[in-house]
Parts: structure tokens; C-alpha cells; sequence
């Protein structure tokens, strides 16, 4: 299901308003139908990325010094978030945002807001969503602060859908939440690219589980792009998890030998 490009980060640098550079030199590409994980310890850029790609930074005082983003061709740094929501760039953040007060119908509803849907085809979408994630189906009449962990990270990605991204960006999916949550989270992830054809850019620090389910990954360290490759070969290099990742301390990898791309 891999085609064109559909994201190009090129040499990406940002900075936020206290002056530390907190991205240095990122790039990737994403393919259409891809999986691509954005994999790095704590503090390594993820997010700062993530928020450049929609536009977000200037929102939380950061602002994207040099380099480009490229969302089908065009640039998504003089669009605002808004517009590239419509244009189906659609990120799930940091933290399961649900409106807590809502029920978990009417938070998937107000992910429908603003397209000019109809009722019929919203109540599809809709449809939709339960199908993915069926746990959700069953708690639709719940209020969303009072369901579990996984199900407000369910509601927040299916909010998300109900969007009809082209483009899915999620911010650690996995943040706090069970091994078996975190699996059916990812399952449902995967089916919808090998379904929907949907592509994807999940940033994990649970390197783990991206890794199983994403097609290539990119690693980054203090804000650069140090290493990128395909998943499956990455997943079976413990010496780089280990170096770049955080996961136990270990020599430095030879990365002399290249991945296979
Ligand atoms: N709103 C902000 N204001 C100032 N500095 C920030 C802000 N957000 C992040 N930073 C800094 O930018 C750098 C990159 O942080 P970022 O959140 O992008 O990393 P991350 O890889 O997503 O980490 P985490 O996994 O902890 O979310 C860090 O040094 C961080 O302290």
C-alpha cells in the first residue's frame, strides 16, 4: 500500500520561548499507508516535532526556526491547525483529551464538527468508530471522565477518525495505560492502515510495541534525527534500542552497518 510521500520533514529546528533549542536537525519522510514510529527517551524532541508538523508550536510558545514540513506537497507551517485538520491532518495528543463532562457519543461527535457532514453520513462515521473499537460501543451513553484510562485513549483516537484523517498523528498512545490496553490500541491502529489504507506517525517512548506494529521508525536524541530504518530490523538491534532508547546501558551500537531502508 506504499506510494508517494505524504509528510517530508527536512531539516527541521525549533525552539521554544525560554530559548532552549529543543529540535536541532530532524528529518523523515512518510509514505503514503505507512506506519512510521517517532522513537526517543524522555525530553528527545517527540512532542516538539509532533507540534511542528500541525502547527501547534506557536500555541504552547515554540516556534519552528529552519527547515520545512511538507504535508501533501505543501507546507503545513503557514496553515493553521484548523485548516489542516480539514485538510486531514489530524493529531491525537499528549494525554487522552476527552471533554470529561461529555459522553463518550458526544465527544466522537464533536470530532465531526466542521466538515459539512450530513447527519446520515455522520451517524456512518460514527458506525465507523464503534467498529473499530468496540469497547467503545458498549460505554457510548458513559460520561468520558469516568471510563477507564484506555477507553478515554480510545475515545480520543476515535474522535480523531471521526475527522476522516488521511494522515493520523498520535502522541504516545501508550502513555499509563496497561500492556493489554496498549496491544488492542495498536491492533486497532494497525487494521485501520492495512484496512483503511489510513497512514500514521505514532511518537513511543514503549519503543516495544511501536515497533511491532509500525513499518519503518526514526530515532531521535536531543532533538536530531540520528538513525532511521525499517521496524522490524531496528526491533532486532538491542544494542540501538539499548544506546539511543534508554532500555538498559550497553556500548555504543555500530552503526556503521546500515539498515536495510
Ligand atoms: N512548552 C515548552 N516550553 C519550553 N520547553 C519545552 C516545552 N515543551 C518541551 N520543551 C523542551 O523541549 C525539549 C523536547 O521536549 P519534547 O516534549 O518534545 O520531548 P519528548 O521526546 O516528546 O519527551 P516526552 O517523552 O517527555 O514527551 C525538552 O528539553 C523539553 O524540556
Amino acid at each position: 500500500m506504499m506510494g508517494d510521500i505524504i509528510l517530508s520533514v527536512e531539516g527541521l529546528k525549533a525552539r521554544y520561548a525560554n530559548a532552549i533549542t529543543a529540535l536541532e536537525d530532524v528529518s523523515f519522510t512518510l509514505s503514503r499507508g505507512e506506519i512510521l514510529a517517532v522513537l526517543g527517551a524522555n525530553g528527545a524532541g517527540k512532542s516538539t516535532v509532533l507540534k511542528a508538523i500541525s502547527n501547534l508550536l506557536p500555541a504552547v510558545r515554540g516556534q519552528v526556526t529552519a527547515g520545512s514540513v511538507l504535508y501533501q506537497g505543501e507546507s503545513t507551517l503557514t496553515r493553521s491547525p484548523a485548516a489542516l485538520l480539514r485538510a486531514g491532518l489530524v493529531q491525537v495528543l499528549e494525554g487522552r483529551h476527552c471533554f470529561k463532562t461529555l459522553s463518550v457519543e458526544d465527544n466522537l461527535l464533536t470530532g465531526g464538527l466542521g466538515r459539512g457532514a450530513s447527519r446520515a453520513e455522520i451517524a456512518a462515521d460514527l458506525d465507523r468508530v464503534y467498529a473499530w473499537f468496540p469497547k467503545l460501543a458498549a460505554r457510548r451513553r458513559a460520561i468520558s471522565g469516568l471510563t477507564s484510562g484506555g477507553e478515554q485513549q480510545m475515545t480520543a483516537i476515535g474522535r480523531a477518525l471521526m475527522a476522516r484523517p488521511k494522515l493520523l498523528v498520535l502522541d504516545e498512545p501508550s502513555m499509563g495505560l496497561a500492556p493489554l490496553v496498549v496491544q488492542d490500541i495498536f491492533r486497532a491502529l494497525k487494521r485501520l492502515n492495512s484496512e483503511d489504507g489510513l497512514s500514521i506517525l505514532v511518537a513511543e517512548q514503549n519503543s516495544a510495541i511501536a515497533l511491532t506494529y509500525a513499518d519503518r521508525a526514526v530515532i531521535l536524541e536531543h532533538g536530531a534525527s540520528v538513525l532511521s530504518g525499517d521496524a522490524g530490523a531496528l526491533k532486532a538491534r538491542d544494542d540501538i534500542r539499548a544506546f539511543y532508547l534508554g532500555q538498559k546501558p550497553a556500548a555504543a551500537p555500530a552503526v556503521s552497518a546500515p539498515l536495510p531502508a
